[in-house]
């Protein structure tokens, strides 16, 4: 592919300075509902022309649609190591769509999805280690913990929106086209989010949510690195509310007015099993320990306010081991120990503040 353009300016998110610079486009690594994404490089147009920098990914989505992204202006305020870092911006007409002019996010690149690294397993019929499970869940919650605080909602968690890195094990949030900071009281679309990883209040149509429908995410996303598929596949929006109620049971009648007064779909109210939750729960994640049940039995729960929030989940048990020091896992990709310790508890100031009275939990290692 391996395309070269000249585009006049082109903004450093950094330092906000605006220089034209030169593109190369190297290859198409994804495709998404609004644009797509390709492998590119950048350099000053006065450098050398030995002189790229990156690789880097590169997002172009139409500038002006009905349907509003604040991707730019969510990835402008963010910096996190959890959350995708947006290197250079500009807006470029796209000659395969009539010269509509596309805006260009130029992100830090990493090698793969998580969705890749599960069904990679999965295809071996194998899952990932628990290491790794605790090792990537560990990341997004931190991530969330951090986008959160600003009441940030990413309202599209799914494997495909998390990058991974296999060799390091370094991960982070992508994909901020649906995200959006929500305000109290004031109300938003219910029809957002992927629908497998949709939050049941969002399913019976509930439009004063909270970044709670986030943890529900990662809920769903740390059940499928266990079993290597989807959870909860419902064949439509609706049939999605009866495959959460096979494994929690019937939503009760308070949780659906809580969420929609008005809805009038489906209830699911009669019980598909007579076994208890946790039987149910220990049945599904039979490869999982119980402290790993015990973590989804309190992540994948109808209240959005029994949910778990991140300090209370970085400070779950199931992350126990990762406080030591000495923790290490062994890379799938190249087979070596790898030090997660320090890429893991690097906490800034900034996240040390949100998480409070959870820090000496998630910090003391006890063993
Ligand atoms: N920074 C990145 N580094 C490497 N690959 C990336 C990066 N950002 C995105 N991708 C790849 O491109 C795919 C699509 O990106 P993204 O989800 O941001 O676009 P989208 O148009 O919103 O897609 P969708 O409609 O599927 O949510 C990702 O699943 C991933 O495979």
């Amino acid at each position: 592919m391996a395309i070269e353009y000249l585009v006049e300016e082109v903004t450093n998110n950094h330092t906000n300075v605006t220089k034209p610079m030169i593109i190369k486009d190297i290859a198409k690594i994804g495709e998404g509902a609004f644009g797509t994404v390709t492998q590119a490089q950048l350099r000053n147009a006065t450098a050398s022309e030995d002189q790229w920098l990156g690789p880097f990914a590169i997002k172009k989505v139409p500038a002006q649609t009905e349907y509003k992204s604040r991707e730019l202006e969510i990835l402008r305020q963010t910096s996190h190591p959890n959350v995708v870092s947006l290197k250079y911006f500009f807006n470029y007409p796209n000659a395969e769509d009539r010269g509509k002019l596309y805006q260009h996010l130029v992100m830090e690149s990493l090698p793969c999805t998580l969705q890749t690294e599960i069904k990679r397993y999965h295809s071996s019929n194998l899952i990932l280690h628990e290491s790794h499970i605790q090792v990537y869940s560990f990341q997004i919650a931190r991530g969330m913990n951090y986008l959160h605080s600003f009441g940030i909602c990413h309202r599209d968690i799914k494997p495909s929106n998390i990058l991974i890195d296999p060799d390091t094990l370094v991960l982070k949030i992508c994909d901020f086209g649906s995200a959006k900071k929500l305000e109290y009281n004031q109300p938003s679309v219910s029809y957002i989010c992927s629908r497998y990883y949709r939050a049941p209040e969002l399913i019976v149509g509930c439009s004063l949510y909270t970044t709670q429908i986030d943890i529900w995410g990662l809920g769903c996303v740390i059940a499928e690195m266990f079993i290597g598929k989807p959870v909860f596949q419902g064949q439509d929006p609706m049939l999605q509310l009866r495959e959460i109620s096979k494994l929690l049971g019937p939503p009760d009648k308070e949780f659906i007015y809580e969420s929609n007064p008005s809805y009038n779909g489906p209830m699911y109210s009669h019980r598909l099993y007579t076994s208890k939750v946790s039987t149910r729960f220990q049945k599904t994640f039979s490869h999982a320990s119980p402290v790993a049940v015990d973590l989804l039995m309190n992540l994948l729960v109808y209240r959005p306010q029994d949910r778990l929030r991140p300090p209370a989940i970085l400070a779950h048990d199931f992350f126990k081991p990762l406080r030591s020091p000495d923790f290490q896992v062994i890379s799938r990709t190249t087979n070596s120990r790898v030090d997660v310790h320090n890429m893991l508890y690097n906490f800034s100031d900034y996240e040390l503040r949100v998480l409070g009275d959870a820090v000496k939990e998630i910090l003391v290692d006890e063993s």
